[in-house]
């Protein structure tokens, strides 16, 4: 990113992370049209591990850092020192080989956390610290470079430690402590994560171990491949998933008491419920605390229409006038249930549409790989085929937002069409428009010219 364009580019990141939890999306080629349906029941287990699986998604589509221009709340463990905060790299004296990583990686600026967190976590003596942002903010790169100031890499044992709630968010993790220091190779990572069988007795001598609760347990206590007593930096990502996974909560604090007085401890979350913050105090002692409020979206700049049609039928060929008529680059298209996204993922292949499917029944890596080809900034119409519903069967306004949100973007206008089939859903679009209080005009998809007008 060799221009500003971070700071421009990403608002559109936190729609993408909200809904990828029922994002599922279509794929074939390059594809121009991705097919998305929700799927409404899950169980508690369901939900927490989606939270993990939404989380390692967010960061896979992410190239970029989210832009939010709400303040920083800081607050201080001690209100009498001076608050720094930074708006270069340089200013943070960082070594050499850091900042060409830093830069090497396209960042030209701290993100608005990391103009606060970075003094923060760098300062003499350390300063723990909890800190919540929503996901894409750069808390990862903030804590990253952190570590990496922090080791000595004279010292052949591990001085970093930074556990992750799943084996493959700890990996992706580990990617950027690997980009960042790439101008830094005497420092080492080692990754504490399943499947990495390890023998009792022999000790690690990598200078940073990111991973999992249950295997950094197992290496300090069972294995002894790890002293605790040598950690001066210790990191617990992403809290709140964290908490969502039976034993990590208890795992984690067992780990936090083995460090050593004086030893960093830096907390992050996205999200900051009760049960996060609860556990976030008992994890780091004297905290001083950075919050970050989301930034709210609004449908300002998308033009929002419905469509009245009978039955699916009806609205796919609704769908094909649509796309007689007008350029449209990529669509996002969100079913209610799998089957409608296979039937229309079929009835749209077979027009000739190049298609993606992203669906619940897909595993991780598959929908990952498929979101990895879809560029969302291409993004210009949202398709509701099935109006978005919570699992009770009512309106659901934050996934709305976040759908139709995903068009206009960039400055460029959005459109956005739902497809309407019963009364019920008429009473539903109804109340979206009232709660956003944002017009949500009829479009006959019979007539091509009215089409063609919406576009322009
Ligand atoms: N100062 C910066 N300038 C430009 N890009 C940045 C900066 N900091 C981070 N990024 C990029 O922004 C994206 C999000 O950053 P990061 O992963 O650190 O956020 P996060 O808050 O940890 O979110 P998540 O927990 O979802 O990963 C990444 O692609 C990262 O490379």
């Amino acid at each position: 990113m060799a221009t500003d364009s971070w700071a421009l580019a990403v608002d559109e990141q936190e729609s993408t992370t909200k809904t990828i939890g029922n994002l599922r999306i279509m794929e074939a080629g390059d594809a121009n049209l991705h097919l998305t349906e929700d799927d409404g029941d899950k169980s508690d287990e369901e939900e927490k591990e989606d939270r993990a699986t939404q989380s390692l998604l967010n960061k896979l589509i992410r190239s970029n850092v989210v832009n939010n221009t709400n303040q920083v709340e800081v607050l201080q463990r001690d209100p009498n020192s001076p608050l720094y905060s930074v708006k270069t790299f340089e200013e943070l004296r960082l070594k050499p080989q850091l900042l060409k990583g830093v830069y090497e990686m396209g960042f030209n600026r701290p993100s608005k956390i990391q103009e606060n967190a970075l003094p923060m976590m760098l300062a003499e003596p350390p300063q723990n610290l909890i800190a919540q942002s929503q996901s894409g903010t750069g808390k990862t790169a903030a804590f990253v470079l952190a570590m990496l100031s922090h080791v000595d890499p004279s010292l052949k044992w591990p001085q970093c430690l930074c556990i992750s709630p799943t084996y493959e968010l700890a990996l992706q993790t580990g990617k950027v402590i690997e980009q960042m220091g790439k101008f830094y190779p005497e420092v080492k990572l080692a990754y504490a994560v399943r499947g990495h069988k390890m023998e009792r007795g022999v000790k690690i001598k990598e200078q940073i171990v990111i991973g999992t609760p249950g295997t950094v347990l197992d290496w300090c206590v069972k294995l002894k491949l790890i002293d605790p007593k040598k950690i001066k930096v210790f990191v617990l990502d992403e809290a709140d998933v964290m908490i969502a996974t039976q034993g990590h909560q208890d795992q984690s604090i067992r780990i936090q008491r083995m460090l050593p007085k004086g030893c960093q401890m830096l907390l992050f979350s996205a999200t900051f419920e009760d049960s996060v913050w609860k556990f976030a105090e008992r994890v780091v002692p004297d905290p001083n605390i950075i919050k970050l409020k989301r930034e709210e979206e609004t449908l300002d700049t998308i033009k929002q229409y419905y469509v009245l049609c009978n039955s699916k039928e009806d609205k796919f060929n609704a769908l094909c006038n649509i796309y007689g008529a007008i350029t449209i680059a990529q669509a996002m298209i969100f079913c209610h249930t799998r089957k409608t996204a296979n039937w229309l993922a079929g009835q749209l292949s077979k027009d000739g549409h190049q298609v993606a499917l992203l669906s619940g029944e897909m595993v991780v890596e598959q929908r990952a790989a498929v979101i990895e080809r879809i560029d969302v900034e291409q993004v210009s119409v949202v398709i509701n085929f099935d109006l978005p519903l919570d699992k009770d069967g009512n309106p659901d306004n934050e996934t709305y937002l976040h759908r139709i949100g995903r068009t206009g973007r960039f400055g460029k206008r959005g459109l956005a069409i739902n497809m309407v089939d019963s009364q019920r859903s008429m009473e539903i679009l109804k109340t979206y428009e009232r709660h956003f209080n944002k017009k949500i005009g009829r479009l006959d998809t019979d007539d091509l010219d009215e089409i063609e007008k919406i576009a322009n």
